[in-house]
């Protein structure tokens, strides 16, 4: 009997915040006729991504085709984690069903330690790393935000550093307001960081042609740096217009490497070195008044080194709960059709209580419930 085919994994890294849940949302849309397994793995006791993710998914015959694990809370990568090789095992064992595996890090995850348990022996039997992408928000990086400077900067910097160290694919996100200068900016920083980057993409509102994601096979046995498919970054959209400067913006590095071959000596969780990220969840049980409650939540992450904020509100003027996004002060609250179905599903917000986890280096979880108490006048704790 000839043995089956591998199955081909994309790994998707990037910073808190940058948009991997929101691409693979779009990814799962558009996936065709692909039946693919997701793993999401988030920084926080709350399933939020994963739920986000069922709620696209869960419509037609997408359950079927669709499958999605969730690895919450406590979880900073996969390599110390005892469900995610059974899971990749029981994956394998439904081979006739599965085309593609997406693994979703955390946002303070490495990719490694995923990309080292695919080389073991074990679901090196079953698996293909086909890339490793990670996502970038770009208007954070021309904004200087990944750069050195105070101690919480220096640890945003390190995370965001090597999150790229080990990508093939960078796709910058949030492009969506940027000029095609700043467009070109961003690939020389990005280039700075990520010397081995195969594939620059561009991604308008998280959305990526599913042939710039899957099936790459950047990391076949057999295949060399020049062999690779030569892709044109295209602007997505009506026209699909090509940015004028091809040359530059194409993301073919001419490393002279073939398929990366990442040793077994690397990081595997960047926090057992840095346990100042930290992460806490804060409760109330009054209806929120949604704008002074976006205004809180963004003071939190002026005041406090607050990076990410996420989550599910009651608020004063809608019935059904609201979904809570913020990535630094950046905030929005809000319910679109899929988070709607979430929200339904979801047990935690079918009582009036609204959650959040707030995502952060150092940060004072007394202080930022103090503020959002003081701020919206309701009890947060
Ligand atoms: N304007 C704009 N917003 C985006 C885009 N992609 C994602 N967002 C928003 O950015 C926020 C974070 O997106 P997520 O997809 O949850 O980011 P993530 O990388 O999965 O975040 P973590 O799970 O914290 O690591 C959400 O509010 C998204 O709606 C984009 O291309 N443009």
């Amino acid at each position: 009997m000839t043995p089956a085919q591998p199955i081909p994994v994309t790994i998707v890294t990037g910073f808190l915040g940058a948009g991997k849940t929101t691409l693979l949302r779009s990814l799962v849309q558009r996936r065709q006729t692909r039946r693919l397994a997701l793993l999401i793995n988030e920084f926080g006791e709350v399933t939020i991504d994963g739920d986000l993710m069922r709620a696209v998914s869960n419509s037609g015959d997408d359950a079927e085709h669709v499958r999605i694990h969730d690895f919450s809370y406590g979880l900073i990568a996969y390599g110390d984690d005892e469900r995610f090789v059974p899971t990749m095992l029981a994956l394998a064992a439904r081979r006739a069903q599965v085309d593609h595996v997406l693994i979703e890090t955390s946002g303070l995850a490495l990719p490694t330690a995923v990309m080292e348990s695919l080389q073991t022996p074990e679901l090196a039997a079953h698996f293909i790393l086909d890339a490793t992408l990670a996502v970038v928000d770009t208007p954070l990086l021309l904004d200087d935000r990944f750069a050195q400077g105070s101690s919480t900067d220096n640890a945003v910097a390190d995370m965001f550093g090597r999150q790229l160290e080990y990508a093939d694919v960078v796709v910058l996100n949030k492009i969506d307001d940027l000029s095609e200068g700043q467009l070109l900016d961003a690939e020389q920083r990005v280039r700075a960081c990520a010397p081995n980057v195969r594939f620059l993409e561009l991604a308008y509102k998280a959305q990526l042609d599913i042939r710039l994601a899957l099936g790459l096979r950047l990391h076949q046995p057999t295949l060399q740096a020049h062999q690779h498919t030569y892709t044109h970054v295209r602007m997505p959209g009506v026209d699909a217009s090509v940015l004028a400067d091809q040359g530059r913006l194409n993301g073919h590095a001419h490393s002279g490497l073939g398929a990366h071959s990442h040793g077994l000596a690397t990081h595997k969780h960047f926090h057992e070195q840095d346990p100042g990220w930290l992460s806490f969840t804060l409760r109330s049980q009054s209806p929120q008044p949604a704008d002074k409650l976006k205004q809180a939540i963004a003071e939190a992450a002026k005041s406090e080194p607050i990076l990410r904020t996420k989550g599910f509100v009651r608020t004063l003027e809608g019935k059904r709960p609201q979904l809570v996004q913020g990535v630094r002060t950046r905030v929005t609250i809000n319910l679109d059709a899929a988070d709607a179905a979430n929200a339904a599903a979801n047990e935690a917000v079918e009582t009036d209580k609204s959650e959040l986890v707030f995502i952060g280096y150092h940060p004072s979880r007394s202080k930022v419930a103090a503020l959002l108490s003081e701020l919206t006048g309701t009890n947060w704790k």
